[in-house]
């Protein structure tokens, strides 16, 4: 039985209410080209996370980058490997795949005071080894932009997920510990040189989540999203989190109002691929 584990549990309500050949027309304007050529001519890679509340657009915006300019690569947030964890020793079926053991993103979802841990530590190792995956052979692409990072992971959910009590004291000090101990580990491999912040009210994110229709989230309630909305300000815009890591500190963030129509209309499109070719540009 699906039962939703952030409506079920009381402490969830009061704890909330307190780059490839140019394609697009946007990219045909000839901002995508100047703005790729000032990065690609530092000759260094830079490392970009998309960052935002649950459906506020992240892949959308993602693709619409990916197809502005060549240099610019996207990587895609783990969520498939959530929805199908593979054991290590998982039999194989008949045509040579590993049969999934279980959907983690659903257990998380309807019963998070049970796998809240488990889950941050499974979402946080997928987005290390995706921010450590070497780019496609034969590209070394200039900008490399990952949707979510192991940042937001702590930051925003697992954060979160202790606040609303779904992560209890011990779990908590567990998963700072580890994660800061990988992080460090990693150093500057994992290190961000910028973030985009796609920021929207919590309302316009309720109705793209429900437009989308994963069958995971369809017990996700508003106050859920205001929660993580509050966490996302904090941290990116009022600049408040406190955060570990050195670099965290200063790393640059562009924040976009992605309340706009950037998924259709060619104007906005136009003007977002402008400002983050300024702003790669300028990292
Ligand atoms: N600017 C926009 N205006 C209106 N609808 C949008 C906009 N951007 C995305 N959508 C729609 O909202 C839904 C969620 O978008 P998307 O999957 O890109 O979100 P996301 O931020 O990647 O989600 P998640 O947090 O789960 O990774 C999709 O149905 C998408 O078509
Ligand atoms: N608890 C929790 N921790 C995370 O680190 C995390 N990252 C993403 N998500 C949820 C949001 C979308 O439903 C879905 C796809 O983004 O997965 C998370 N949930």
């Amino acid at each position: 039985m699906a039962v939703n584990g952030f409506r079920k549990l009381p402490s969830l309500a009061s704890a909330a209410r307190s780059v490839l050949p140019t394609r697009r027309p946007a990219a045909r304007a000839g901002h995508t080209a100047s703005a790729e050529g000032k990065v690609a001519g530092t000759g260094q890679l830079k490392r970009v996370s998309v960052e935002g509340n649950i459906a506020v657009g992240k892949s959308t915006f993602a693709r619409l980058l990916q197809d502005a300019a060549r240099g610019w690569e996207v990587v895609p947030e783990p969520v498939s490997k959530w929805q199908n964890v593979v054991a290590d020793d998982a039999q194989f079926d008949g045509l040579g795949a590993q049969s999934p053991v279980s959907n983690l993103l659903q257990l998380m979802y309807e019963d998070p005071a049970r796998w809240a841990y488990t889950f941050q530590t499974f979402s946080c190792t997928s987005r290390l080894s995706t921010q450590l995956r070497p780019p496609p052979p034969g590209r070394s692409p200039p900008v490399r932009v990952y949707e979510r990072s192991v940042y937001s992971d702590r930051y925003i959910f697992a954060l979160t997920m202790f606040e609303l009590g779904f992560i209890n004291a011990a779990e908590w000090a567990v998963y700072q510990n580890w994660h800061s101990f990988l992080v460090e580990q990693f150093g500057p491999r994992v290190q961000l040189e910028g973030i985009i912040y796609l920021r929207a009210p919590p309302e316009i994110c309720m109705k793209r989540l429900h437009k989308r229709g994963r069958k995971e989230e369809k017990d996700i309630d508003l106050a859920y999203l205001q929660k993580l909305h509050a966490q996302h300000e904090k941290w990116l815009k009022d600049r408040k989190t406190r955060v570990h890591f050195e670099h965290l500190k200063r790393v640059p963030v562009l924040v976009l109002d992605a309340g706009l129509a950037f998924d259709r209309d060619a104007e906005v499109q136009r003007r977002f691929i402008e400002q983050v070719g300024t702003f790669f540009g300028d990292l």
